[in-house]
């Protein structure tokens, strides 16, 4: 499938909550070129609001009867924000955006001024912002491994140990820290891409993407676990430790694929007792099946 035309469909399955960013970018096999669909889809998200007015200020759309909204941000995106430009064989729709490029870069002009922006970046909503310094949580699966050999390793690579700190504001690049409250879980500064690292491919390593799940404890040996939306955050780290079964327990984890939290589990009753997990979607139900699998 074209490029192109595989973000958008990306872009739709976001807005209908069809998985995240990284599952449907980073973890598809089907997408060809992953770190490139990844910055596309971010990229675009992150200019979303500015482009969707760049659109509609133009009339591209009521030109272009043929042009899909979602298309559009992306070439938008590629014409607006990248010294590039729309990478794609010459399509008509790609033409059909490029005839408009005068007009749509006058709107950006327009809405920067608008805006008071004086550069790209300003145009970003603060809520994005925010969102991006985000640091990012490793969970370090005890399972097969321990918290000292995976900073050791880090460390080796030329990781820089910094102090236990609950304010983490300015990590710097190429630092580490351990969690302030959770044991099992690193800190590592925003954007850092452990997707190619070996001890994430190993399993050794998981890396956050859910938000908080609701647990329902049931008595301490049996448990409930639910969670319905995603989002990149350490709260998804709290739920298997707030349930914290004890060994031998027998626990059901209700809406449980990718398996973090199945596996979370698992690594907390140090691989005893039982785990049910469930999940409505048969494809993702697979995905459970080897990420636990890889996480031992
Ligand atoms: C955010 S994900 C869960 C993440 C997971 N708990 C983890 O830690 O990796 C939400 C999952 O709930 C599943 N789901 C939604 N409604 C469900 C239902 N009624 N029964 C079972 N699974 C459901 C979805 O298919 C999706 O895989």
């Amino acid at each position: 499938m074209n490029f192109y035309w595989q973000a958008e469909t990306i872009l739709n399955k976001l807005s209908r909550h069809e998985g995240t960013i990284k599952s449907l970018t980073l973890g598809d096999d089907n997408v060809k070129d992953k770190k490139r669909m990844y910055a596309l889809v971010c990229e675009t998200l992150k200019y979303k609001e500015v482009i969707n007015m760049v659109i509609d200020n133009s009339k591209l759309l009521q030109v272009e009867k043929k042009l899909p909204r979602t298309l559009a941000l992306l070439f938008v995106h590629d014409l607006l924000f990248t010294k590039r430009g729309i990478q794609s064989s010459d399509g008509s729709l790609k033409q059909a955006v490029l005839r408009h490029q005068t007009r749509l870069k006058a709107e950006l002009v327009k809405a920067k001024i608008k805006l008071n922006a004086r550069t790209d970046s300003d145009l970003v909503s603060q809520k994005v912002k925010d969102a991006v310094h985000i640091p990012r949580y490793v969970r370090v699966n005890e399972h097969q491994t321990t918290v000292k050999k995976v900073l050791d390793k880090f460390q080796k690579e030329g990781y820089v140990l910094e102090e236990t700190k609950e304010n983490l504001t300015g990590l710097s690049p190429k630092t580490i820290r351990k969690d302030h409250h959770l044991p099992d879980l690193l800190v590592f500064p925003p954007n850092t891409d452990l997707h190619d690292h070996p001890l994430y491919l190993s399993g050794d390593i998981i890396l956050q993407v859910n938000r908080p799940s609701t647990p329902f404890p049931f008595s301490t040996h049996h448990l409930i676990l639910t969670s319905v939306s995603a989002m990149q955050d350490k709260a998804s780290c709290f739920p298997a430790h707030v349930c914290r079964p004890l060994p031998h327990a027998h626990v059901i984890d209700a809406c449980a694929a990718p398996g973090n939290k199945t596996s979370h589990l698992s690594a907390l009753m140090r691989n005893t007792g039982k785990i049910w997990a469930f999940d409505l979607d048969r494809r993702r139900l697979e995905l459970l099946k080897r990420l636990t699998g890889r996480a031992g």
